[in-house]
């Protein structure tokens, strides 16, 4: 069971309060999906996780340990735009994560460890859609399909969270239903914990199993980085009703209104 713990977690850039008292447990395969306003420290949140931001105060634990605070294989993270490397083809892209990971001096494997890494990597492809595409150069594929990329690079180092910021903010509507239908296969297929940042409410609403909002408890009109964001919802989806989502979009619609 890899369980991960949020304990008064507090996050500061000297005077600006980001997020405050953040109380949290999440159990190994849970779906989270975190929304709330733009600025209110959700990507900060999922880079805590991932390691690269520490907390300010409080604790972050991964199975009753502290989280180190350098990225490792535990963790991978797919943002909203590629981060795929263009130089490198679509299979190559993939070993990259796990050649850089045994051989940090080359970046590559040779011989009979290279093909086992290339075995894996097609294996991952296939599980993203992108088998056949093996050979080709990312400036071939479409925006999906480069988040497809994207998401098999993470996956290949077999983390046990996967930290998705927007994965699909910049893909078109029928593109993001096909991402959907994707990400809940490899999320019942490998049983992966999954962070997913959204801009878009019904996403978050419907694809998940439990929903986190950020926003602020409290406000200083005369000082707005006073006070930090906390989740002021924290929701099983899915079976939840639709004056639920109702709610919470309307709350959302007047902070945004108000920034
Ligand atoms: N490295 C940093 N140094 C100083 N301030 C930072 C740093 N990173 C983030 N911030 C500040 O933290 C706050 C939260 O930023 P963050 O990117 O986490 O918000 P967000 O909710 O993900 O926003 P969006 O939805 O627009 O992506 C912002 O006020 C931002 O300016």
């Amino acid at each position: 069971m890899n369980n991960i713990e949020l304990k008064k977690l507090w996050k500061e850039y000297g005077d600006n309060v980001v997020l405050e008292n953040i109380n949290l447990t999440v159990k190994a395969g849970e779906f989270i999906t975190l929304v709330g306003a733009s600025g209110c420290g959700k990507t900060t949140f999922l880079k805590m996780l991932l390691g690269t931001e520490k907390p300010s105060r409080g604790e972050l634990l991964l199975d009753g340990d502290p989280i180190r605070d350098e990225p490792d294989a535990n963790r991978g993270i797919v943002f909203q735009r590629y981060s795929v490397f263009p130089h490198l083809n679509v299979i190559e892209n993939v070993m990259l994560g796990v050649e850089f990971g045994q051989s940090k001096l080359l970046g590559r494997c040779f011989g009979s460890k290279r093909r086992q890494v290339r075995a894996q990597a097609q294996e991952m492809l296939e599980l993203v859609g992108l088998g056949h595409v093996a050979n080709q150069y990312p400036t071939s594929l479409s925006g999906g399909m480069q988040q497809r990329l994207a998401i098999a690079q993470a996956l290949i180092k077999q983390p046990k969270v996967l930290l998705l910021d927007e994965p699909f903010g910049a893909l078109d509507p029928g593109i993001r239903s096909d991402m959907h239908a994707l990400i809940l296969d490899i999320w019942q297929k490998t049983g992966i914990t999954i962070f997913m940042i959204t801009h878009d409410l019904t996403e978050g609403f419907y694809l998940g199993t439990r929903l986190l909002v950020f926003d602020k408890y409290r406000q200083d009109p005369d000082n707005p980085n006073r006070y930090g964001a906390s989740i002021t919802f924290d929701i099983p989806v899915g079976d939840t009703r639709k004056s639920t989502l109702d709610d919470i979009s309307n709350t959302m619609k007047q902070k945004q209104e108000t920034v």
